[in-house]
């Protein structure tokens, strides 16, 4: 296996809180054969199931005006709970349960293989995509306990063709299945936000242009001094939504920071993480969060996340919709820019919680 460094000496900030049983609750809503259960623990996840067939496609695209009254409750509670966690666990997806397994089965092939295999596809210095360590600027920086693989997937100009590995054999194949039906759900997702909003459904697709995609495959080794490291530092997304997968029992490594204390995302079977990245925050004018998180590390078992980035393209502008925006009630947050560079400014800084965001705030 990897192995993966670390500074002795880099202190864990604080326990984590585990989360209570009783502060669990559940409200369940019926529809015709759509079934849309809501699940919220308070404090850590909120988990919203919905329904993976035929029926989903209808509940997103609001047939009936009663489908549609269904979409704006369950929405609203979406909403709600997003925007008082930031993040949120999404079961029956609709993306079978093979596409899971075999992204998570190659990316774990590929960390597997020796060494001197992974650095054929090497992530140089200042750039994001290989295998290696992102967010290094400097020989004296605490090293994150976590090896990564990114590359670039959708658009093909984005892919460096060359850091796509040979080995594990359907390494590639895998990707752009699981790609393909993550883009899909990150598409229906925007859209429920958008409802959420009073925003046109297909207001964020429309201004994405060709949305640009990448994913990140993180391999936490086991530690035996968790308390001394960090797995992922702190940091907010760039994106505009992240999804997550991680590995089949996997122990809690998500943390998400809330009201100041670090609160661990329990894992779900079969559940996909869904956050908030900033560029939905800047977007909403802060109507939604990018949610900070960060991952540790433990002593017993490695564990595996596949993370994929979803954002506008780099020539889209980006600023706070006018919908959203009132000079009375809600003035402008955020100052306009391009999305490339944003991205651009993300990466060339280490991950410093919800530092980057810094770029387009408006500070009076
Ligand atoms: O692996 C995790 O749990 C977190 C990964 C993450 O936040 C990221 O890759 O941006
Ligand atoms: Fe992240």
């Amino acid at each position: 296996m990897a192995t993966a460094r670390a500074s002795v000496g880099f202190l864990l900030q604080r326990r984590s809180t585990p989360l209570r049983s009783d502060e669990a609750f559940r409200g369940v809503f019926w529809q015709a054969a759509v079934r849309v259960r809501f699940s919220l623990v308070l404090g850590g996840v909120v988990s919203s199931s919905m329904s993976s067939d035929q029926a989903n496609d209808n509940l997103v695209s609001g047939k009936t005006r009663i489908q549609d009254r269904q979409i704006n409750l369950n929405m609203y509670e979406l909403h709600m709970n997003i925007r008082m966690f930031f993040l949120l666990q999404v079961i029956n997806h609709g993306i079978e349960v093979g596409v899971v397994e075999d992204i998570e089965k190659v990316a774990k092939e590929f960390f597997e293989m020796p060494l001197e295999e992974k650095k054929k596809y090497p992530m140089e210095p200042g750039t994001v995509q290989g295998y290696g360590q992102a967010f290094i600027f400097s020989e004296d920086q605490k090293l994150d306990w976590c090896n990564m693989f990114a590359l670039g997937v959708h658009p093909p100009s984005i892919r460096n063709p060359k850091l796509w590995p040979s080995k594990p054999a359907r390494f590639s194949e895998n990707l752009e299945g699981y790609s393909k039906e993550i883009r899909k759900l990150c598409k229906r997702l925007l859209k429920y936000i958008a409802i959420s909003l009073d925003l046109k459904e297909e207001r964020f697709e429309e201004m994405f242009g060709e949305a640009v995609q990448a994913v990140r495959m993180n391999y936490y080794p086991p530690c035996s001094r968790p308390d001394l490291v960090m797995g992922l530092s702190p940091h907010s997304d760039g994106s505009a939504l992240t999804v997550l997968q991680q590995s089949k029992n996997s122990r809690v490594g998500l943390q998400i920071l809330k009201d100041n204390t670090w609160v661990p995302v329990q894992p779900l079977p079969n559940a996909l993480v869904i956050n908030i990245g900033d560029t939905i925050e800047v977007l909403t004018n802060g109507k939604y969060k990018s949610v900070e998180h960060r991952a540790v590390t433990n002593r017993e078992r490695e564990r595996l996340t596949i993370v994929t980035f979803y954002a506008p393209n780099y020539e889209v502008k980006i600023e706070p919709m006018d919908e959203l925006v009132d000079d009375e009630t809600n003035p402008c947050k955020y100052r306009s820019y391009n999305h490339g560079d944003y991205s651009y400014h993300y990466v060339s800084n280490k991950l410093q919680g919800k530092k980057s965001l810094d770029f387009a705030k408006i500070i009076n």
